[in-house]
């Protein structure tokens, strides 16, 4: 055969393989739910458009029935408010949440998908309960190269979604492998999963061999605990201790970041936390515990305010179908369909929050005080959700970290508050937040003066 003849062959053997794969591509994309069977929705914002946050606003007040999000890899759709509670409350075999960001985020190659729900199980009973001062063993807790690899994961992670977002679906498994920011999270993980495995090895062998062992209260061996044998493996171990860091290191950073520059920018508010976080610790001898941690309500009213009206997210309660999901009004929402909330707009309702889009450090004290039965005080809480209060999400999936959350963000700033002054430089007020595709950031450039308190 000619030079010619073996370039004419390859190149036809491409385009089959190409046409091939288009028509995988095309079924796939027909019977996967995208697309097609939401197109007569009416749209909510346009294609490509760099955020919807007017639209989601605009959504929340006007539509009363199903919109259609065109998000740049495929349609999303948007539910009423009306809706929140019904919806919430479903449970995960209904409207996955492990299906909607496996999906959403490539779980398969950024490990941003849920793998299971033990750790889910972990975070919310034994983290809470113990107020777990590390979540694994101190040693490795200050290792910087695992400090490095929980801080960054995130970054990257969210970097390789949206290498992968340009690229469709049915390369993924072949470009993942190649593409730069895949690359890193694979070694990440490898690196997590060393480092995890002597600790790991240690523990087995003094379960099998020691009798009077007790396994330390940390997140390796409440893993354990919940998930029986699978739990040794370090594999596991380093795909769930990465998820967790996902979970709670930048979004308490953020909120701890917001809530700062809440407290810088109103008059009076450092003077009030101060006093409330000293008359506290000598109420109870000069140590802090949970209930003396809950008792900080001038703290939960600025943190939660602080959330109100710069949330980690424009939308919440993110989920896909299993299987056709009809509303409580008749109108379906089609199997193997992402679909979301508007959650800001939520938290801005003039109907349920005064003057919305002033920032009242005790709205939530006074809110709480306007209670006649002091049972629904609870609801003004930092920690509490409900259709206007989104930030943690809500229902069945409802953060299970913010107990943890809360009682970690009212230590480290009433520490930061006794022991330095906080202001802008000169001319600069509070940062607005950054705005992603449907994120909310802290602009955490800004510079912000500190000093040591007398
Ligand atoms: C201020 C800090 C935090 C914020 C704003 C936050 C926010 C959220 C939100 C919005 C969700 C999604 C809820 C939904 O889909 O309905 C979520 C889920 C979750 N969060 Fe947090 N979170 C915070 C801290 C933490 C911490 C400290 C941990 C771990 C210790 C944690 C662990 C999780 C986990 C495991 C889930 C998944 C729950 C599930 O799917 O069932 N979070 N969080």
């Amino acid at each position: 055969m000619s030079q010619l003849d073996v370039a004419t062959l390859f190149t036809a053997n491409i385009i089959r393989a190409l046409l091939v794969a288009g028509v995988v591509a095309l079924v796939w994309g027909r019977f996967s739910g995208h697309g097609l069977k939401l197109s007569h929705l009416p749209l909510l914002g346009q294609k490509g458009q760099a955020n919807f946050y007017k639209a989601l606003e605009d959504a929340y007040y006007n539509c009363k029935s199903l919109r259609r999000i065109p998000m740049r890899r495929h349609d999303i759709v948007w539910v009423p408010p009306k809706f929140i509670s019904e919806v919430s409350a479903l449970p995960e075999s209904k409207v996955s949440v492990a299906l909607d960001s496996a999906t959403r985020f490539h779980g398969k190659y950024t490990g941003l998908g849920i793998i299971d729900f033990h750790f889910v199980d972990v975070i919310r009973i034994h983290v809470t309960r113990n107020l777990a001062k590390m979540f694994v063993p101190e040693d490795l807790a200050k290792n910087s190269v695992w400090v490095d690899l929980m801080i960054n994961y995130t970054v990257v992670s969210m970097q390789a979604v949206e290498e992968l977002h340009s690229y469709p679906m049915w390369t993924h498994p072949v470009v993942a492998r190649f593409l730069p920011k895949c690359r890193v999270i694979t070694d990440y993980r490898r690196r997590a999963r060393d480092l995890l495995r002597p600790i790991l090895e240690e523990r087995r062998r003094l379960v099998d061999t020691d009798p009077t062992f007790v396994m330390p209260p940390d997140t390796l061996s409440w893993i354990i605990k919940e998930k029986g044998e699978g739990g040794w493996d370090p594999d596991y171990q380093a795909r769930v201790q990465i998820l967790i860091g996902v979970g709670s290191i930048h979004t308490t950073t953020n909120a701890l970041s917001n809530t700062l520059f809440d407290i810088i920018s109103t008059p009076g508010v450092t003077d009030e936390l101060r006093t409330e976080y000293i008359d506290t610790l000598a109420a109870n001898g000069g140590k802090m515990n949970k209930i003396a941690l809950n008792s900080l309500v001038k703290f939960d009213s600025v943190m939660r305010e602080s959330q109100r009206l710069n949330p980690s997210h424009a939308i919440a309660i993110g989920r896909m179908t299993t299987a056709d999901l009809k509303l409580s009004d008749g109108e379906v929402v089609p199997r193997n369909t992402h679909f979301l909330f508007s959650s800001a707009a939520a938290n801005k309702d003039p109907s349920v929050y005064a003057s919305p889009d002033v920032f009242d450090p005790w709205r939530f004290v006074k809110l709480r005080e306007a209670e006649t039965n002091k049972a629904d005080e609870g609801k003004w809480q930092f920690v509490a959700t409900g259709p206007n209060s989104l930030g943690f999400g809500h229902g069945t999936h409802a953060c299970p970290g913010r107990f943890f959350a809360s009682n970690e963000m009212r230590l480290i700033l009433g520490n930061l508050l006794l022991r330095y002054e906080f202001k802008f430089g000169d001319g600069i007020g509070r940062p607005r937040s950054l705005l992603g595709e449907t994120t909310i950031l802290p602009d955490t450039k800004t510079k912000v003066l500190i000093k040591s308190c007398k």
